[in-house]
C-alpha cells in the first residue's frame, strides 16, 4: 500500500488590509480574501502559507493560512512574548503586537462588527479606548489542563494536548501564579484552576501572595471539586469611591480576567451612571461587583447569576462591606426577570440595568425583555464584538441609544476585549 502524503502548503505573498474578529488579519489575493493568522493591519510582502483548499473552504470565496515570513513589519510588531503561545499554546494569539497596536487592532474590530452585525455608525465624540496595565502578567487566575503523565501545563491551540509547565508557562500569569506546580502530578484529564490573592487595583501580595489550587474532575458543567494547594478562598480589594470591598473567592469561582478590570469598570459605572436612581439590576452579575459599586447610586438592586460560588461569596463580601440594599438571586436571567423587584422601597421604579453576560451575549430576546421594564439607563458589558454588536442592535430597535462606548484592551496578549456600553431610553 502506497503512504498517504498531505499536499504541501501553497505560497503565496501579499499585503495585510484590517483586522478580522478572532485575531486574524485580513489580504486579497486575485480578489479572493485570505484571513491569516500571525500578521498586523497594514504590514507589506507578507509570506503566507495557505492551508490546504479542502471541504467547504474550497467553494467558499476565502482561504485561511498563516504568515511565515513578514516583509515590511508593522511599527507596532515586537518579538513573541509568550514561551507557551511559540510552542503552540492557544493562550496568546497577538503576542507579537505592542500596547498601542493591539488597542488598535481591537478597536477597528469593534466598530467593523458594530457596523456590519449591528449596522451600528457611532459618532466618533462619544467612542474612547483604554488599555489596562499591566500588559504581561496581567492575570491572577488561570484554568490549566493536564496530560496523559499528569503534567498540567497550556492546552495546545484548538487540541487537548498539554504543553506541560516544565516546557513553558504563559505571559499572561503573574509571578508566583503557578510556581512549584511543575513538579507535582494530577490525575490526567483534570483540569486545575489556580488563583492569587490581590490588594486594591490589582496589586500582588508578593511573596506573601495568597494562591489556592482546585483540582476539577469529571463533567465539565458539574466538576467534582477538590482544594489540593493553598487556601480555600484568595481575596481581591477592590476601591469603590471611598469604600474599599473585599472578595474572598474559590480559585474555579468566577472573577474578571486582568487583575485591574474590577476597579477600572466599577469606576466606568460610577462615572457614567448618575446618582439618585431608584431600583437597578444587576445581570449575569457573578459576585456582584457591578453592584456593589452602584449601591449607593441607586435606592436597591437585585442582582442575578447562575454561579453559586460567586453568588456566596457577593453575598458575604458586601455584607462585611455593610451593603445592605442588594439582593443576590441564583438563577438563568431568561427565566429570572419576572422574580426581580420592580420598584425599590420608596416606590422608584426600574432605573438602571447592568449586564455583563458571557460570550454568547444575552440575545436579543432577552434584551427584548429587559427594555420592556423600561429602565432609564442601561450598562452593556460585552466581552465578545459580534454578540455584543447584536445586542446592541437589539437595545436600539427597544427604543435605546449608544451614549457612550469604551473599547477596553482587557486582555493584552490576545485577540479578545472588553466593550463597556452605555445606553439610554430615548426621550429620557
Ligand atoms: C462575564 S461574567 C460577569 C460577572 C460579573 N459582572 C463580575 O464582574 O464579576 C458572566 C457571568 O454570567 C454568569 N452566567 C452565564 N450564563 C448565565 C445565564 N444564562 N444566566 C445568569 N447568569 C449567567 C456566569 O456565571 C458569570 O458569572
Amino acid at each position: 500500500m502506497s503512504e498517504r502524503t498531505e499536499p504541501a502548503n501553497e505560497i503565496v505573498t501579499v499585503d495585510v488590509d484590517n483586522p478580522a474578529h478572532g485575531g486574524s488579519v485580513i489580504a486579497r489575493m486575485d480578489g479572493q480574501v485570505v484571513f491569516l493568522s500571525g500578521g498586523l493591519p497594514g504590514e507589506k510582502d507578507v509570506t503566507v502559507a495557505l492551508d490546504p483548499a479542502k471541504g467547504s473552504n474550497s467553494k467558499k470565496s476565502f482561504r485561511t493560512g498563516t504568515a511565515t515570513h513578514i516583509g515590511k513589519p508593522s511599527p507596532h510588531r515586537v518579538e513573541g512574548q509568550c514561551a507557551a503561545a511559540s510552542l503552540g499554546g492557544g493562550c496568546c494569539d497577538l503576542d507579537f503586537v505592542d500596547a498601542q497596536g493591539s488597542l488598535e487592532f481591537k478597536r477597528d474590530v469593534v466598530l467593523d462588527q458594530l457596523r456590519r452585525i449591528g449596522k451600528i455608525e457611532l459618532d466618533e465624540a462619544v467612542i474612547s479606548t483604554e488599555s489596562l496595565t499591566p500588559s504581561l502578567g496581567w492575570r491572577t487566575r488561570a484554568r490549566l489542563g493536564v496530560d496523559e503523565e499528569g503534567r498540567a501545563g497550556v492546552r495546545k491551540k484548538n487540541s487537548h494536548e498539554v504543553i506541560p509547565l516544565s516546557a513553558a508557562t504563559c505571559a499572561q500569569w503573574a509571578a508566583g501564579l503557578v510556581a512549584g506546580l511543575e513538579e507535582e502530578t494530577f490525575p490526567a484529564g483534570a483540569e486545575i484552576a489556580v488563583a492569587l490573592g490581590e490588594q486594591a487595583g490589582g496589586k500582588i501580595d508578593g511573596e506573601g501572595a495568597q494562591r489556592s489550587v482546585v483540582q476539577l474532575t469529571g463533567s465539565r458543567q458539574r466538576p467534582q471539586r477538590k482544594v489540593i494547594g493553598g487556601l480555600k478562598n484568595v481575596t481581591h480589594h477592590v476601591k469603590m469611591g471611598d469604600k474599599e470591598i473585599a472578595w474572598d473567592l474559590p480559585a474555579d469561582a468566577f472573577w474578571q480576567g486582568h487583575r485591574a478590570a474590577p476597579e477600572f469598570y466599577s469606576q466606568w459605572l460610577r462615572q457614567n451612571i448618575p446618582a439618585d436612581l431608584g431600583l437597578g439590576w444587576d445581570l449575569y452579575g457573578g459576585a456582584g461587583v457591578f453592584a456593589a459599586a452602584l449601591a449607593d447610586r441607586v435606592g436597591a438592586m437585585d442582582t442575578v447569576d447562575t454561579g453559586s460560588l460567586s453568588t456566596d461569596a457577593g453575598k458575604e463580601a458586601l455584607a462585611a462591606a455593610g451593603i445592605e440594599n442588594v439582593r443576590f438571586l441564583s438563577g438563568e436571567v431568561s427565566k429570572s426577570l419576572d422574580a426581580l423587584r420592580t420598584n425599590d422601597e420608596e416606590n422608584h421604579g426600574l432605573h438602571v440595568v447592568v449586564l455583563d453576560p458571557p460570550r454568547t451575549g444575552a440575545g436579543a430576546k432577552v434584551v427584548e425583555r429587559i427594555a420592556e421594564f423600561g429602565p432609564r439607563y442601561v450598562a452593556h458589558v460585552g466581552c465578545d464584538p459580534a454578540t455584543a454588536s447584536r445586542d446592541l442592535a437589539a437595545w436600539i430597535q427597544s427604543g435605546y441609544e449608544i451614549k457612550q462606548l469604551t473599547i477596553v484592551d482587557a486582555f493584552p496578549l490576545t485577540h479578545h476585549v472588553e466593550m463597556l456600553v452605555l445606553l439610554q431610553r430615548v426621550g429620557e
